[in-house]
Parts: structure tokens; C-alpha cells; sequence
């Protein structure tokens, strides 16, 4: 098959790429020429475990980006792939998704074959039928059904693993209010779950129901770890291992062992952005979203504790503090509502004189706090110091031993139950 996909993103690459080594021909549109000229030479423009590799062999040839939309015209599908980021309230800000669908509908007007739309973004319930649709219906003079047809498929994968959670995804949803647009859809996925290693779930369902499926998943997850998070500082209060909790609590299949990592919390690209949008949606009808505003409250502590346990350890005004990982969590270089701002932030209050150190995210974090210096090893940033936060649960922290002896002051505060307490440091962690 012949598919479009608009949005070269982490989403929109990652599958575009998957796409062309499944054996479809794929048109990639985007605005940002960089992010074009990148794809046609075979590179990736954004960092993924895997993904250069499969850049390499497609791009430029099976995977052709193009900042002309009407390069749209030849293909069966369009997949919408575009930021919806938050507004102030927490609301999803739709601009770009409007102005990619205004663009599409005026490719379809002048199509003479049917042509299915399917929007990837995470949008709340009701966008694809009530704002996507009327925009692409005014700009093509078509209506849905008659011209082109409309759906909704959500992704799941995670950061990190992008490749491997596409390929071999636990579910795959179809959101479609017409036979026809389920049957395409199900044409693009057919080698996709030919190829997977597991049996991958198709759910068919509404548009709506799909809409809101992903925000679920995600509100749910991130509920999981707001949980544990809270039941962990109870184990704190009472001196028990929280840990060992969470792995007894796992045994049970009703809960299992996923998302039970007790520590600093959330962060990344959507949890906090699609927490907010589900909860400003919910007032919007009037409901009063109590149990997600408390997944967020405790989110928003945790941080806060882990600088409480620092101050009953020492007074860090003027003293060099190491914060130890920036990233939103390991295997990446995203700092985008990473734990590691608000720890930076009561460290910058305290008049602590920070040195931060993350194997791949410093010159993100860089650009955010110019004027912190920036260690390039964990023992350089250890070096000196009175005080180690960990933030991110970075393997190489884990194997860290003598690089503590170098510290002023072996204060350790573990925000991730990355370091074993041991013999000559002070150790102090959120769940231990
Ligand atoms: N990043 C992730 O791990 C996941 C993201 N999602 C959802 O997928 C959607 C896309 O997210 P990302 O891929 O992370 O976004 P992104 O910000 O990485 O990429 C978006 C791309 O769209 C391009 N773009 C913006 N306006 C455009 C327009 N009018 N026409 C063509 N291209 C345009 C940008 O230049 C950029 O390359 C969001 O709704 C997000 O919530 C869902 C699951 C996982
Ligand atoms: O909608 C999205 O964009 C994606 O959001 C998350 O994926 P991602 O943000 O890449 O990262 P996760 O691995 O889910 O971790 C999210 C945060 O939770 C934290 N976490 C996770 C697990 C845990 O046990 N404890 C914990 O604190 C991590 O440190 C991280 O800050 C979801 O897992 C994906 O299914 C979803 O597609």
C-alpha cells in the first residue's frame, strides 16, 4: 500500500520508518525542512534506539519526505502525526493538527478516488469527528464518507523503545465509524502482525471510544506510579521496605510487576501533558476529576520529599550539590517535564552550588540552565561534592562505588533506589 504520514516526530518517524520495512511505500510530510532533508538522506531526525539503522535503508528510497502536501494525493492513507501540546489550562492545543487537516482536505479535494484519514495524535474525545472532519470536509467541499473517510488509531509505544513497541505492540486500536475505513486499516497493520512476535490484540471500536482509550492508558499508568509513590512514603514512615512491597503486591496478576517503580515520580512528553488534558476535559463537563488531580498532587511531592530528606542530612547553602541524571528517565535525552527541574529549582533556592551530570541529556539541560555547571562522568560530578541526588535511574549510577569516596560529604539522597546503601556514605532514598 501507498501511505502518507504528516509529522516526522517521534511518532510520525518512528512509524514511517516501520512502515517502509514492512513493505509499504511511504510519503512523509512535514514543515521543517531539516527534519525532510534528514529523512531523504537516510538519517534519523530524532534519536532512537534502532531507528538510524532503519533510516539508512529507507529513507530516500521506500520512505520519501516532502514538505509538499500534495505529495499526499498518491497514497491510500494519511496518518496524522502532529503535537498536541498543552495550552495553560491543560487543554490540547490543535493548531498544528487544523493546519495539517485544512492542507490535507485541499489535496482531497482535487482527488478523484477515496482516501481514508486517520489521526495517531492523542486527542480528546470528539476532535477527530467534531474539529478534524468539519475542517477537512470545508477545504475538500467532501463530506465523510463520500470522498474520504475518517479514523482514529492511537499509538502506545514508549520512548526508548519506539521500535520495539511498534513492532510488536500488545494491542492495536481502530477507531472507525465505516466498514471501509476498518478493512484499509487493516490492511496497513496485516504485515505489521504478521511480523510481530507476540499476538497483538485489534480492538475495533468508535472514534470516541479510541480517543479516549489513550487517555486512559496513560492516566491509568500514571495513577499506577502515584500510587506506589504514595504507598512507598508510607513504607518510609514505617521503616519498611517499599520494594519488596512492590514485588510481593506484583505476584498478584491483578496488579503485576509493571509500573510499580516507587521514587521521584513521572515526567516525559505525555504523561503530564495527557494527565492535564483529561482533567481540564472532565471540568469542561463538569466533573470534578478527584483522584487524577491527587495522581498529580503526589507527583508534584515527590521532588519536595526528596529535598526534605536532604535538609535532614545537611545545609547545602554555598556547597557543591551533584545532581545526579536529567533525563525524564533512562534510555533517553528528553528532559521535557523531567523530575530533575524541580530538584534544580529547590537546590537554586537553597544557594547549592549544583553540578549535574547525564550521560546523554546535559546540552538539552543546558540550554534550560546555562549558568549550572555540567560534569561530563558521574565521578567528575561526584568529585567535591557535600551532596549526591539521584534523579534519573541511570544503569552506570548502579555501579557506582569508589567515586563516592572523591565526595566532601558522603551525603546520597536516592530518588530512583539506584544505589545500594554501603559502608562509607550517608545514604538516605525516598523508599528506603
Ligand atoms: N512521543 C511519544 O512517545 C508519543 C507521542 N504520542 C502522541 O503523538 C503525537 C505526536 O507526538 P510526537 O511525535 O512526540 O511530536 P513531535 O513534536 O516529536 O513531532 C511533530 C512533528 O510534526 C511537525 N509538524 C508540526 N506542524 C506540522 C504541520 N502543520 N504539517 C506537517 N508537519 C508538522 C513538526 O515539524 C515535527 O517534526 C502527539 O499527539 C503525542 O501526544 C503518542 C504516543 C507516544
Ligand atoms: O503517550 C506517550 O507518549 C507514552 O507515554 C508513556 O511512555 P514514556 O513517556 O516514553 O515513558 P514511560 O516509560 O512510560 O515512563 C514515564 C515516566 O514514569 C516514570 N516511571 C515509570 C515506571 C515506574 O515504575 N516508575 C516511574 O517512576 C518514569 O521514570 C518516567 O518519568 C507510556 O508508557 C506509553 O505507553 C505512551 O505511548
Amino acid at each position: 500500500m501507498h501511505v502518507s504520514v504528516v509529522g516526522s516526530g517521534y511518532i510520525g518517524t518512528t512509524i514511517a520508518a516501520w512502515f517502509a520495512e514492512l513493505g509499504h511505500t511511504v510519503t512523509n510530510v512535514d514543515i521543517d525542512e531539516d527534519v525532510v532533508a534528514a529523512v531523504n538522506n537516510g538519517e534519523a531526525p530524532i534519536h532512537e534506539p534502532g531507528l538510524d539503522e532503519l533510516m539508512a535503508a529507507h529513507g530516500g528510497d521506500a520512505l520519501v519526505a516532502t514538505t509538499d502536501y500534495d505529495e499526499v494525493a498518491g497514497s491510500d492513507v494519511t496518518f496524522l502525526a502532529l503535537p498536541t501540546p498543552s495550552n495553560d489550562d491543560g487543554s490540547i492545543d490543535l493548531s498544528a493538527m487544523k493546519a495539517a487537516a485544512e492542507s490535507l482536505g485541499d489535496v482531497i479535494a482535487e482527488k478523484d478516488d477515496d482516501h481514508l484519514v486517520v489521526v495517531k495524535s492523542t486527542v480528546i474525545p470528539g476532535t477527530t469527528a467534531e474539529t478534524i472532519a468539519p475542517i477537512i470536509e470545508d477545504a475538500s467541499g467532501k463530506t465523510v464518507g463520500e470522498g474520504f473517510r475518517i479514523a482514529m488509531n492511537p499509538e502506545f509505544l514508549r520512548e526508548g523503545f519506539a521500535l520495539d513497541d511498534f513492532k510488536d505492540p500488545d494491542k492495536i486500536v481502530i477507531g472507525a465509524e465505516d466498514d471501509q475505513a476498518v478493512e484499509t486499516l487493516n490492511r496497513v497493520y496485516e504485515p505489521l502482525v504478521e511480523a510481530a512476535a507476540g499476538d497483538p490484540a485489534i480492538v475495533e471500536t468508535g472514534i470516541r471510544e479510541a480517543e479516549m482509550i489513550k487517555y486512559a492508558n496513560n492516566a491509568f499508568l500514571a495513577t499506577k506510579v502515584s500510587l506506589i509513590n504514595e504507598l512507598g512514603n508510607i513504607c518510609k514512615e514505617y521503616g519498611v521496605d517499599a520494594y519488596e512491597v512492590a514485588d510481593a503486591i506484583a505476584l498478584d496478576h491483578r496488579i503485576d510487576e509493571h509500573f510499580l517503580r516507587s521514587g521521584l515520580g513521572w515526567g516525559g512528553s505525555c504523561f503530564p501533558k495527557d494527565v492535564a488534558a483529561i482533567r481540564a476535559a472532565a471540568r469542561d463537563r463538569d466533573y470534578d476529576p478527584v483522584l487524577l488531580d491527587a495522581t498529580v498532587e503526589v507527583n508534584d511531592r515527590q521532588p519536595e520529599r526528596l529535598l526534605d530528606l536532604l535538609d535532614d542530612h545537611t545545609d547545602v547553602a554555598g556547597k557543591r550539590v551533584a545532581v545526579m541524571g536529567l533525563a525524564f528517565k533512562p534510555g533517553t535525552d528528553d528532559i521535557r517535564y523531567t523530575r530533575a527541574v524541580p530538584v534544580i529549582e529547590g537546590l537554586l533556592e537553597r544557594d547549592a552550588e549544583i553540578v549535574a551530570y547525564d550521560p546523554v541529556a546535559t546540552e538539552n539541560m543546558r540550554e534550560q540552565y546555562p549558568d549550572i555547571t555540567y560534569a561530563d562522568s558521574a565521578a567528575e560530578a561526584l568529585e567535591g561534592a557535600s551532596a549526591a541526588l539521584f534523579v534519573t535511574d541511570w544503569d552506570e549510577f548502579g555501579a557506582l562505588d569508589a567515586e563516592f569516596e572523591a565526595m566532601a560529604e558522603p551525603v546520597v539522597i536516592d530518588g530512583r533506589r539506584i544505589v545500594e546503601p554501603r559502608d562509607g556514605i550517608e545514604y538516605d532514598g525516598l523508599t528506603w
